[in-house]
């Protein structure tokens, strides 16, 4: 086996189950037994109903949602980075911090927005914590705006007056910027036109060129057809919760 395939980030019997504090404790089981391998430069899409749990799977990829059981593996030795595998389960506060700058970039659906900082500052940021040089992050970040066609009126604006796709193609460049090796995509593309879903896609396969891995939801199923090198339903995987739900 060579190096490509094998996988980046792992998950083996992986589950999340919600526990609702507000409602009495109550255990809400989203996700169990689920398998995943996902290879450097390779482009796997959920799939799934919705609530099935696709954006809680990338939640949990990202840290921002704990995992509950099974396991979720980063195997460096695939990129020939690093000799070794990171467990994600139970990884400390600080870790994930580190994972986030270096390993993992996330595109949400929304953009968080901090006020006065400038779109040009935004999508500049990821590279800025990286100790990247601030002539080279604002050049990568001017070329990723232009090529995203968010108007140079914009650069200086803070992106919280900004219309849905404007903040998307924000978030999409802040996202893509720092070149993580994997990336989570949460319907990158939901509130963009035609001509920007094609810069998406580009930006999509160009990332795939240089071995990132990536995990993604794309609802929209011309560019899910055509980013997507395997789909993984999730409905296989569901938790009593969703078997309740027709
Ligand atoms: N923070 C949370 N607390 C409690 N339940 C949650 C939480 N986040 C998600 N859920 C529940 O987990 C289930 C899966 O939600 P999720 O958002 O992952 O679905 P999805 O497949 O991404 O749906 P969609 O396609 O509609 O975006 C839903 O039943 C949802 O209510």
């Amino acid at each position: 086996m060579t190096a490509m395939n094998q996988p980046f980030l792992s998950a083996s019997g992986l589950e999340k189950t919600f526990t609702l504090h507000a409602q009495g404790g109550q255990q809400l089981a989203v996700m169990r037994g689920l398998d995943l391998r996902l290879a450097p430069g390779e482009c796997l899409v959920l799939s799934g109903r919705s609530g099935i749990g696709k954006s809680t799977l990338l939640k949990m990829v990202n840290g921002n949602y704990r995992i509950s059981g099974g396991s979720l593996t980063l195997h460096f030795n695939a990129r020939g980075e690093d000799d070794g595998r990171l467990e994600l389960a139970g990884l400390p506060a600080q870790a994930w911090h580190v994972l986030r700058r270096d390993v993992i970039g996330y595109v949400s659906q929304f953009l968080r927005v901090v006020p006065r900082v400038s779109t040009r500052e935004v999508v500049m940021e990821p590279l800025l914590a990286r100790g990247c040089e601030a002539h080279e992050a604002r050049q990568r970040a001017e070329q990723l705006l232009a090529r995203l066609n968010l108007p140079q009126r914009l650069w200086e604006l803070a992106p919280g007056t900004f219309s849905g796709g404007e903040q998307q193609r924000v978030n999409i460049a802040r996202g893509f910027i720092a070149e993580h090796p994997l990336l989570l995509l949460d319907e990158p593309t939901a509130s963009l036109d035609a001509a920007n879903r094609d810069v998406v896609v580009s930006l999509i396969e160009e990332a795939k060129a240089r071995g990132t891995a990536m995990l993604g939801i794309f609802h929209d199923q011309d560019v899910r057809d055509r980013v997507a090198d395997r789909l993984l339903p999730l409905e296989q995987y569901m938790g009593t919760a969703s078997e309740e739900t027709p």
